[in-house]
């Protein structure tokens, strides 16, 4: 078993008819680290994450997730490795509005029999505990649609949905930028304790600097992405 979460050697990506984004000779992300990834808006972070999830696919290159290099994979079996080994919190948290707070939580449990039975039997309580532990405690809130949430409050449930089953691997785009900076703080600290209980990596991107002293290391793009940003 490797002992890297993700591994990236010589990946090139350009939007379709625009010059590249991403030229990155090299990047790693061990297992259980926790890095912030740091880099002005437009740089291409969301973009690295979504070749990262499978959901982009790299130019040239080679990206490995647990190991598996995702070129390897057909497109179906690169949906059930995100399913079953990513938790993502994306920048606009894309929570199904019609569901509750646990219906939310619950959700990649459906579509992953991995992190089904890492929860073992009882899905809602273990939607119930982590939600608490990011500091949504209240029975009435949880029944509730998400759409009657503030945004602070989605943005746990988003965490919570992300941590679900135990992933090896969460990924979180810039997920705190509406937050006052000591809001901000806690929810950082209290995703990063839940993903080092489970032992999962944690890749954090912001435009932020100051961000980065909660976390094991930080990176620059910039440092590791040799395509020139143009604004
Ligand atoms: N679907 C798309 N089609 C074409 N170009 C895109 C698309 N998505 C992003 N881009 C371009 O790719 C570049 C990188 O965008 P990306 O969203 O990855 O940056 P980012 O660092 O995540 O920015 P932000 O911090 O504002 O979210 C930008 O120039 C953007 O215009």
């Amino acid at each position: 078993m490797t002992d890297l979460a993700i591994q990236i050697d010589g990946l090139r990506f350009a939007w379709k008819g625009n010059a590249p984004v991403l030229d990155v000779p090299a990047f790693t992300l061990a297992r259980g680290e926790r890095l912030f990834l740091r880099g002005p808006s437009g740089s291409g972070k969301s973009t690295l994450l979504g070749v990262i999830a499978g959901v982009l696919e790299a130019d040239a290159g080679k990206v490995s997730v647990l190991g598996q290099d995702l070129a390897s994979l057909s497109s179906s079996a690169r949906d059930r490795m995100r399913a079953d080994h990513l938790g993502v919190i994306f920048q606009m948290f894309n929570l199904v509005p019609y569901l509750s707070v646990v219906g939310n939580v619950t959700l990649p449990l459906k579509f992953s029999a991995a992190r089904r039975k890492a929860v073992g039997g009882d899905a809602e309580a273990e939607a119930k505990r982590l939600l608490g532990r990011l500091g949504l405690t209240d029975e009435a809130l949880l029944e509730r649609r998400v759409s009657d949430l503030s945004v602070g409050q989605q943005q746990r449930v988003a965490a919570a949905r992300a941590l679900i089953g135990a992933p090896e691997i969460v990924i979180a785009d810039e997920p705190t930028s509406a937050l006052d900076a000591d809001a901000r703080d806690r929810f950082i600290t209290l995703l990063s304790e839940e993903a080092a209980r489970t032992g999962a990596a944690l890749l954090f991107v912001s435009h932020d600097a100051s961000l980065a002293r909660l976390f094991d290391r930080a990176v620059d793009l910039a440092e590791i992405n040799r395509a020139g940003v143009k604004a």
